[in-house]
């Protein structure tokens, strides 16, 4: 029996193989993870089984399908891709989310959402072994096509002039295209190809599964999974990653009698291996994307009066009205969920109605079983649901950007099946059967008084609205921001860049399980079946439609769901079932046109008035007086000490038990030519190198072993070569980031008032000092690069470290503002004392400022003391200033002072 479901599975595996290679296809040649890839499966299917019901011949049939799903790939990437070659991967992702809304909604408008199947393709004689093994014709085909073409597409991808074209534009499109290669083209063969190998999966699968609109799309999900097992790349692996994920699904299935298990297990499985070999920063050098316009959280004037006045409004409503509003305020409650964790926290979350989904489950089973009132479920909902998010939100410590949205699709899909469909725990065919609601004595029963539940509801939003606005005008919101704009940068500040993301989820997940709750005590018996996976993917092509950064967005947004208010106007000139398509395509054509959303042109002209009126303009504490002694470190100026480090990248010995000390109020000059090892050094001091020999003290304390984070919290500041600022916040907020420290109940506190937020005195200091008066409401995106780089020291210096690093703040500043950086260290070490180590290539800067200077070489300590006799030393002019050949093999200074 078990070889039965052996062999079943690699028939299975055989289709995922042939899907997950048109996948690393689309991939390799234009980078886009296509996660419209089970449509186009589901669009062959349909193509061959309508082809041959109109009376083509069967391979005629199965030709024109995948000829023409080959079609649809190649104008995804002429229509959509190519315009947005140069948008960051998670924009692209998206847009591959609105193409696998537009193709479900032309298969369920013209296939409609009934299950269908093809006649037989594929010869389906019968082999029989013994009494347990039977296996058709058909299923060992499948099996013997995938390795087929795996074995033709390794030898056209290894051997021929287009593979190794197609390898060159995957590595570097710009480099290939200045040979003559044209990246677009490339692209536009590989998504054909891609896409027919998905019309061809389509097509052999048609005769033996039933196919139905939103079941096919989620095929994206295993065939993601086996994609990632060949890592996009290997044809070899993706074969193997098939197989393995077919006859996993095959033989769980044999095993496990609960439903769901099967399909969800080699899912799960991949995600732990993602989440495992993710890293919790990510390394150095590696930018972050640029995400959404984020908006300023203040909702204009009329906008405010008319949310108050809202729900009175909302009684007024006859029926069917009533229940559009419903609809749209409730997915407007969950698209608020994905405008904190996607459009303020930067992780693309494609789970959020899945939560609401856990929400409504979690009350409506709590009422039903125990008889609990509408708030206590609805209170319970939220507590299951924020949960179940901070569970969503382990994998996002590790993983980011389109990985994590592989990630959270298949949580979203798992908890599809392993709960919400599992009718063991939903309480049966008919639903759970929950009390209509009521409040403070008022009876909410959707059914009858359909306006008064309108009203509920549009209160919700408004509510959760104003949440979400303090939560943006607060440090929490700031915070969330800094880490989705750089998370080096954030850690740098004592910012915990774990906790932060799973705070995000935890408020994303509160609102999605609010709405939840309230989608399912709309009806008397809930039906979980509504939270399917497809339409959290929807929601976030909804919100990214709207304005994902903006509060307004994500409400924009879900106006357009099905049976929401654009839905009831629809149904009235009879449009209604064409609106979700007509979402999928404006998004496609908003991407390439407005990426920061509809909304976005009109808040930005409002904002821009709002700063010219005096009365609105933006209300922020002062500056503090610019007195020196303000200045003063948390604990006073500590002491570095860096015993015999070590540090190595593969076979590159970066640093060479390289010992130094600097003490309070010291300011000590680290030198040495590029690729010496001194930024190594400040990673490994400040936590970013976790893997070293050799020790760090702070104050005689060593912090080995300890997070980028604890460090920053125990005194080591520092600054970045490459900056690191956070692009999307003001100087001003820039500066605040090195004093915001998150109190436990600050988290809850923020979202009901944001706290004011003057600046700490060392930060005014700061800005005083590196006059910075004029730019602090300016975002740091739109700063000169000079101003860039003072404001980045004006960062790390507004930390009141009690060792601070600075790489290389001198570079690109001219003569005056070195001077004046010169100066303003000189009177930091004199007041506030920290510790400082001071890396520069500007040695008129470094013989000005430094008590002492280190100099390095080839990752070793090759001379030490005041910056003239370091000048001097015969051994460092013939290595940092060149006069003889490399001094590689000089001595390290330990050796000389022992020799
Ligand atoms: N993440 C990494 N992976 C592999 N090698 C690395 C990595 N980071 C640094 N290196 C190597 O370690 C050595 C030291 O580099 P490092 O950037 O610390 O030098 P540096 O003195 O700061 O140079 P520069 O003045 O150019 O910034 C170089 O050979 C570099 O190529």
């Amino acid at each position: 029996m078990l070889l039965q479901f052996i062999a079943l599975g690699l028939s299975l595996g055989g289709a995922y193989a042939l899907a997950g290679q048109g996948l690393s296809l689309i991939h390799r040649g234009s980078g886009v993870v296509n996660f419209a890839h089970g449509a186009m499966v589901g669009l062959g299917g349909y193509l061959s089984i309508e082809f041959r019901e109109s009376g083509l011949p069967l391979a005629l049939a199965a030709v024109l399908a995948v000829a023409l799903t080959a079609l649809v790939g190649a104008a995804v990437q002429h229509l959509v891709m190519r315009r947005l070659r140069d948008a960051v991967p998670l924009t692209r992702l998206i847009a591959t989310l609105g193409v696998m809304t537009v193709l479900n909604q032309v298969m369920v408008l013209r296939y409609g959402q009934d299950p269908k199947s093809a006649p037989a393709l594929l010869p389906t004689h019968i082999f029989r072994i013994g009494d347990n093994f039977q296996i058709g014709l058909d299923r060992v085909l499948l099996t013997i096509i995938a390795v087929l073409v795996t074995v033709v597409l390794w030898l056209v991808y290894k051997r021929t002039r287009f593979g190794l074209v197609t390898a060159a534009v995957s590595e570097n499109p710009r480099c290939a295209a200045t040979h003559g290669h044209s990246p677009q083209r490339v692209a536009l063969i590989n998504w054909a190809a891609g896409a027919g190998l998905a019309g061809l999966t389509g097509v052999l699968l048609a005769p033996l599964a039933f196919f139905t609109p939103q079941q096919v799309v989620f095929l994206v999900v295993p065939v993601l999974a086996v994609a990632l097992i060949g890592n996009f790349s290997s044809f070899p692996l993706t074969l193997f990653g098939g197989l393995v994920v077919g006859v996993t699904e095959s033989v769980s299935a044999y095993y496990i009698d609960a439903p769901g298990w099967s399909t969800s297990l080699p899912f799960l499985i991949i995600m732990i291996v993602l989440i495992l070999r993710g890293k919790t920063l990510p390394p150095r050098g590696q930018q972050s994307e640029r995400l959404p316009k984020v908006g300023s959280g203040r909702p204009p004037l009329p906008v405010l009066v008319f949310l108050i006045a809202a729900p009175a409004l909302m009684l007024t409503l006859p029926a069917n009205w009533a229940d559009a509003v419903v609809t749209s305020a409730l997915f407007g409650l969950v698209g608020l969920s994905v405008v904190v964790v996607t459009g303020y926290a930067g992780q693309l979350s494609l789970a959020q109605f899945a939560l609401a989904g856990i929400g409504a489950f979690a009350s409506a089973r709590l009422a039903a079983t125990s008889g609990a009132s509408f708030v206590m479920s609805g209170i319970f909902a939220v507590v299951v649901a924020v949960l179940i998010g901070v569970v969503i939100a382990l994998s996002a410590v590790r993983t980011r950007g389109v990985t994590l949205g592989i990630v959270t699709l298949g949580l979203a899909l798992a908890i599809q099946r392993l709960v919400l469909e599992n009718t063991d725990y939903t309480g049966g065919l008919l639903g759970t059967v929950v009390s209509p609601p009521s409040l403070l004595g008022v009876d909410f029963d959707a059914i009858v008084h359909p306006e008064r539940y309108a009203a509920l509801a549009v209160a919700a939003l408004v509510l959760g609205g104003i949440v979400v606005s303090n939560l943006r005008r607060g440090p929490a919101g700031r915070r969330l921001l800094a880490v989705r704009t750089n998370e080096r940068a954030a850690a740098s500040l004592g910012i915990n860049v774990a906790a932060t993301k799973l705070y995000a989820f935890a408020v994303g997940a509160g609102l999605a399980g609010v709405a939840g709750a309230m989608l399912a005590f709309r009806d008397t018996h809930v039906n979980f079946v509504q939270f399917e996976a497809f339409m959290s993917a929807q929601v976030v092509v909804l919100v990214v439609l709207g304005g994902a950064g903006y509060i307004s967005g994500g409400v924009a947004g879900s106006l357009i769901v099905a049976g929401g208010v654009f839905s009831q106007i629809g149904d009235t000139i009879g449009i209604a079932e064409y609106m979700t398509l007509a979402a999928g395509l404006m998004l496609l054509m908003q991407l390439t046109t407005v990426p920061d959303g509809m909304v976005a042109p009109l808040l930005g002209p409002l904002a821009h008035l709002r700063r010219r009126l005096p009365r609105f303009r933006q209300r922020r504490a002062p500056v503090a007086p610019p007195v020196a002694q303000d200045i003063v470190t948390g604990g006073g100026g500590g002491t570095l000490e860096v015993r015999n480090v070590s540090a190595r990248f593969g076979g590159v010995l970066a640093l060479d038990e390289v010992s130094l000390s600097v003490q309070p109020g010291e300011i000590v000059g680290l030198i040495g030519a590029n690729g010496a090892g001194k930024t190594t050094l400040v990673d490994v001091v400040t936590g970013y190198v976790p893997r070293y020999e050799g020790s760090v003290l702070l104050s005689g304390n060593a912090v080995d072993g300890l997070s980028a984070t604890r460090r920053a919290r125990a005194g080591l500041g520092r600054s970045f070569q490459s900056l690191e600022l956070f692009d999307d916040l003001t100087v001003h907020e820039n500066l605040l980031m090195a004093s915001d420290r998150a109190r436990p109940s600050s988290h809850v506190l923020d979202l009901l008032r944001p706290a004011p937020s003057p600046l700490p005195p060392a930060a005014a200091y700061a800005v005083r000092e590196l006059e910075l008066e004029q730019w602090l409401d300016t975002p740091a995106a739109s700063l000169p690069a000079g101003v860039r780089r003072l404001v980045a020291i004006g960062r790390a210096v507004a930390a009141e470290p009690a060792v601070l690093l600075l790489d290389e703040p001198a570079a690109g500043l001219d003569e005056h503002e070195t001077a004046e950086l010169g100066r303003l260290l000189r009177r930091i070490a004199a007041v506030s004392r920290p510790a400082m180590l001071l890396i520069e290539h500007d040695m008129s800067l470094v013989m000005s400022v430094c008590d002492r200077v280190v100099v390095l070489d080839a990752g070793r300590c090759i001379a030490e003391g005041t910056a003239r006799e370091v000048q001097n030393d015969p051994i460092v002019r013939t290595a940092y200033f060149g006069e003889l050949g490399s001094a590689t093999t000089r001595p390290r200074v330990s050796e000389r002072h022992t020799t």
